[in-house]
């Protein structure tokens, strides 16, 4: 029986890990496997996936969960001889890849038999500006998509959903454009109620030069972090930055992780799970374009906020 792949595709801090932890969290008996690829050198979108330690995780509906190895068609394979093998699987892409290159990895035929792509879903933010989707990128995940997900609806301005949706018609993308509350998709969407029917190899288009556009810098600290100076700190390089994510303990909250998110010009933290031992007090990624921040001045920003 083929097991069906949905990938999930969209810019930097669009909101696909939200959506992957609800399609998991919502699976309705079926045994989905997720497969999310880390952009940074530490291991975030893993651990914030719920229950998740050590990069994968079986979950108690059957789901499983991994972070993407060296290799695509290994990670795939790898999943594919499971006992029981999964039913569905949903593969994450950075939000810097431009999923054409792993759409031409898929149509590889030997994973196009036992894992046919059957849909792939970009996810975008509805207060993305129009502008921004001429960006050769967010161009490039939106042309490949079956259906467009427009996150962060609660947070943008009543017009954006229509603006956005204009922008998307605009350049020709064939796709189905969907509300997408706090990651919330109805998974008959998403999924194939007949997984008999093999979906039919796609065209992954031109291949593009890989291009270096963003740099990952990673900060940890063996301390607890104080909150007011990190929202300076914050202030100081929401300017250069593309994405942040992170946990760390604070001098206010000590023993307890919080978790914090920056996309779209936006932070937020929220209370995470207990500090588990062995792992630094602070860890956060910082993405930027290439030649924005340096090591050098993020570690200057950034060691400010540690207490002592
Ligand atoms: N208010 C609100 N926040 C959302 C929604 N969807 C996602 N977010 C938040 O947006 C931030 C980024 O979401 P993620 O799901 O991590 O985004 P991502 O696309 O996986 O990010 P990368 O993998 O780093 O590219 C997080 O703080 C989410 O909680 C939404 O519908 N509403």
């Amino acid at each position: 029986m083929p097991v069906p792949i949905l990938l999930v595709t969209g810019f930097l801090g669009a909101g696909k890990t939200t959506i992957v932890n609800h399609l998991l969290a919502n699976a309705e008996g079926r045994r989905i496997a997720a497969v999310v690829n880390d952009f940074g050198a530490i291991n975030i979108d893993a651990e914030l996936i719920v229950g998740a330690s050590d990069g994968v995780v079986s979950l108690a509906n059957g789901c499983i969960c991994c972070t993407l190895e060296s290799d695509l068609l290994r990670t795939l394979s790898t999943l594919l001889r499971r006992d029981p093998k999964p039913e569905y699987i949903v593969i994450e892409t950075s939000g810097v890849a431009d999923p054409s290159d792993i759409v031409r990895n898929l149509m590889d035929p030997v994973i196009l038999r036992e894992a046919p792509l059957e849909t792939v879903l970009c996810v975008m933010d509805a207060g993305t500006p129009p502008s921004a989707l001429d960006d050769a990128l967010q161009r490039s995940q939106l042309r490949v998509a079956d259906i467009v997900a427009l996150s962060k609806l609660d947070l943008a301005d009543e017009g954006a959903g229509v603006r956005i949706r204009e922008a998307i018609r605009a350049q020709r993308v064939p796709a189905v454009v969907v509300d997408a509350k706090h990651g919330e998709i109805p998974s008959a969407l998403l999924f194939p109620a007949n997984v008999d029917r093999a979906p039919a190899p796609r065209e992954p288009g031109p291949k593009r030069p890989a291009e270096d556009r963003f740099e990952t810098l990673s900060w940890t600290s063996e301390r607890p972090l104080s909150l007011p100076r990190l929202q300076q700190a914050i202030g100081k390089l929401a300017p250069k930055l593309a994405r942040a994510k992170g946990l760390f303990e604070t001098i206010e909250q000590p023993g307890r992780q919080m978790v914090f998110q920056f996309a779209a010009g936006r932070a937020t933290l929220a209370p995470g799970e207990a500090l588990p031992a062995g792992v630094p007090r602070a860890r956060i990624v910082f993405i930027a374009e290439l030649g924005v921040l340096s090591k050098a001045e993020l570690d200057g920003i950034m060691e400010a906020c540690v207490a002592g």
